[in-house]
């Protein structure tokens, strides 16, 4: 094992770090994965100092060549996505890979409405999200995969996005109990999935991480 390049640090979920992971799995970079506990974050004289991270918030990344400290999950990706030339070849490329990345954006913030304690309310908040949300942004980002040829959502090769777009979609599945792609007829989007998770890199990643709720 080659010394790590690079520090991912976030707490011991998939969330917001996955797509991040997947990606220095796919260009072979090794990383220090660290986990904070919510115990470790919360506890002031912990070991942790939350004042030492960027808006005291998580994930962030530690870029060992150049001393970067990189917040905000969609920046990171993007970074490193520049960086391994995995953002687009042109500037259209990159401005769609930027466009479906803040779809990923909306839709997990109306998702977000979902943290309702009424059960009533919460039931009516999730049957907008699946019957609304969804349709609206997947119905666009399932033609427009399939007029890319169904394997990658931007130009002709992996982009950032494509690790983003598959681990959220897995993660909305897993949140509202209901196969997103499937039962509301994405079978483009559901292949291609497949096919993300199916890449070398990205299965040795999967067999081996943390297995976690979310
Ligand atoms: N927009 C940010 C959101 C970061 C964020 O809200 N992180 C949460 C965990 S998912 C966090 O750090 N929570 C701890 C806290 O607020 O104290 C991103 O995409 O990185």
């Amino acid at each position: 094992m080659s010394t790590p390049k690079y520090k991912v640090i976030y707490f011991n979920f998939r969330w917001l770090a996955e797509p991040i992971r997947y990606l220095l799995s796919y260009v072979k970079e090794d990383f220090e994965d660290v986990r904070v506990s919510a115990e470790e974050w919360e506890k002031p004289d912990g070991k942790i100092n939350k004042d030492e991270y960027l808006y005291q918030k998580l994930p962030v990344l530690e870029d060992f060549e150049n001393g970067l400290k990189l917040g905000q999950s969609f920046t990171i990706l993007r970074y490193l996505g520049r960086k391994y030339n995995l953002a687009g070849k042109t500037e259209v490329e990159g401005a769609k890979c930027d466009e479906y990345s803040d779809v990923v954006k909306d839709v997990l913030k109306e998702m977000e409405l979902m943290w309702e304690k009424d059960e009533k309310t919460k039931a009516e908040l999730k049957k907008n999200w699946l019957e609304k949300t969804i349709p609206r942004y997947f119905s666009v980002i399932e033609s427009d995969l399939k007029k890319n040829g169904g394997k990658y959502l931007v130009g002709n090769g992996v982009t950032w996005i494509d690790f983003l777009l598959s681990h959220m979609a897995q993660l909305f599945t897993q949140y509202s109990e209901v196969d997103v792609l499937a039962h509301y007829h994405y079978p483009t989007m559901k292949e291609y999935q497949q096919q993300i998770f199916e890449i070398p890199e990205i299965k040795a990643w999967i067999s081996k991480r943390p297995v976690t709720q979310y």
